[in-house]
């Protein structure tokens, strides 16, 4: 008997709804690999409030340091710590259920800030087998948008002829820890140039084993 064997997923959600604190909208999903568009991920305030935690921190985290330009990501970055603040809490909790994983296994909360011209090249999340922390490698991804962008910056998977435009509160999860590698190999994915307005995202990747 032939059996078509679909590869085990870590995101266990069926339907259009996950519930948390939130109601999230499975929007659409690409099975293989995983890709998942979802709405209402984060309320307007939860956004603003994310970007003006994060401003404040962006600016203090250059003093005194030298701004070293990546040809790969050209955006500026920070992280939150553990449970930083009552809103880093409660969005991380509801990360974790819409990952289906503990979030012992999430590195910080990641704030991205896109200006026009700037960009994230084409990459993958997993680090590649050549490396030492390739034991508790990365298994998942989650991009929030924390804001609308007037034009460009969208998230784009140049294998799978698939891209995803940044509107607030919505996000997009994949996941690229599967038995076959060319599986894995296809969550290849960029953001866009950012063309006019600003870009900003919320990343959370979670690894095999606990951090935390
Ligand atoms: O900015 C985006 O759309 C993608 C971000 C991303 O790939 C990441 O944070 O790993
Ligand atoms: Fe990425």
């Amino acid at each position: 008997m032939i059996t078509a064997n679909k590869e085990q997923t870590i995101f266990n959600h069926v339907g259009s709804k996950i519930l948390t604190d939130r109601e999230i909208d499975i929007v659409a999903r690409l099975e293989e690999p995983l890709i998942v568009v979802l709405g209402n991920v984060l309320s307007n305030e939860e956004c603003d409030e994310l970007i003006r935690l994060s401003k404040d921190k962006m600016k203090r985290s250059k003093i005194g340091t030298t701004r070293e330009e990546n040809e790969l990501r050209t955006s500026s970055g920070m992280f939150f710590e553990e449970s930083e603040n009552e809103i880093v809490a409660r969005v991380e909790n509801r990360i974790s259920t819409i990952m289906s994983i503990s979030i012992e296994h999430g590195e910080g909360l990641q704030i991205l800030r896109y200006t026009p011209g700037q960009q994230y090249k084409a990459h993958y999340d997993f680090f590649s087998s050549s490396t030492k922390v390739v034991n508790n490698n990365r298994i998942s991804t989650l991009v929030m948008y924390l804001n609308d962008v007037e034009e460009g910056g969208e998230t784009y998977f140049p294998q799978l002829n698939f891209s995803v435009s940044p509107k607030k509160g919505m996000a997009v999860y994949f996941e690229y820890f599967y038995n076959d590698q060319a599986l894995n190999d296809l969550t290849l994915h960029g953001g866009a140039p950012v063309i006019t307005g600003e870009k900003w995202v919320a990343t959370q990747w979670m690894r095999k084993q606990k951090v935390r």
